[in-house]
């Protein structure tokens, strides 16, 4: 196995479909990521009876003023998410009270990852360019990992495609998590800067998440332990 690891996103608002998906994968997944439509609809302490089993992504892209976000990431500690997320945009002071703030509130080396998202997935450039955002998704991810980097996130989420550039630009530290997968011949659906998972681990993400691929296939199991060899043999 190399070093990219597997999340299977449980995009959905049913407990039940959620525990099905769970079962069906096992120990294909290493982790599983917990969105808006699932902690919305189950509420928390759903969250919290996952994370108590399993390693959980809880993947809420908080994005507010900087005491918002603080106290925000500060009531989420207790459900026990291995990582959680807020959106690089928010900008340094943001990140800098969110790092902070997950200090402030767990044991020393206890405390979740704390990534930034830098351009969605589903976005192009002419995405960019509709809010105002004259660069290109490499030039713009680049950017804003850097300022979310110093500013005290441990990771970033990117697509497979800005890899390079920003272990070019950050180095091996910062943990890359890469959505935006798709295995060779899949429909895109609503991403734009996809990669198979044998080319993203081959351009050396740390995690990729995968979930409609997986959770809409009629056997979500042995798409996910497809995936697996496809991570162990790139
Ligand atoms: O830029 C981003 C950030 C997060 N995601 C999340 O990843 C999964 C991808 O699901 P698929 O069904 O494999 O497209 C989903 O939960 C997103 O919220 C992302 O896609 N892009």
């Amino acid at each position: 196995m190399g070093r990219t690891r597997l999340i299977v996103a449980l995009d959905t608002d049913s407990r039940a479909q959620a525990e099905h998906w769970i079962g069906a994968v096992g120990e294909a997944a290493d982790a599983f990521k917990l969105g808006m439509e699932f902690a919305y609809a189950q509420g928390f302490d759903a969250v919290r009876e996952i994370a108590a089993r399993h390693n959980v992504f809880l993947d809420l892209k908080l994005h507010d003023i900087p005491n918002t976000v603080a106290r925000g990431l500060t009531s989420l500690t207790p459900l026990g998410a291995a990582m959680l997320t807020v959106h690089a945009s928010g900008g340094a002071a943001m990140i800098a009270a969110a790092r902070a703030a997950l200090e402030a509130a767990c044991p020393a080396g206890e405390r979740p990852i704390l990534l930034a998202v830098t351009v969605l997935t589903s976005m192009d450039a002419a995405a960019l360019a509709e809010i105002g955002v004259p660069a290109s998704p490499r030039e713009q991810v680049v950017r804003l990992g850097r300022l979310a980097v110093e500013a005290g996130a441990d990771g970033l989420v990117c697509s497979a495609e800005e890899i390079a550039p920003l272990r070019a630009a950050l180095g091996e530290k910062p943990v890359l998590v890469v959505p935006g997968i798709r295995p060779a011949g899949a429909d895109r659906q609503d991403q734009k800067r996809v990669m198979t998972p044998g080319e993203a681990a081959r351009a050396g993400a740390d995690w990729i998440v995968v979930g409609r691929p997986i959770t809409t296939a009629a056997d979500p199991g042995a798409a996910a332990r497809a995936i697996r060899e496809e991570l162990a043999h790139a």
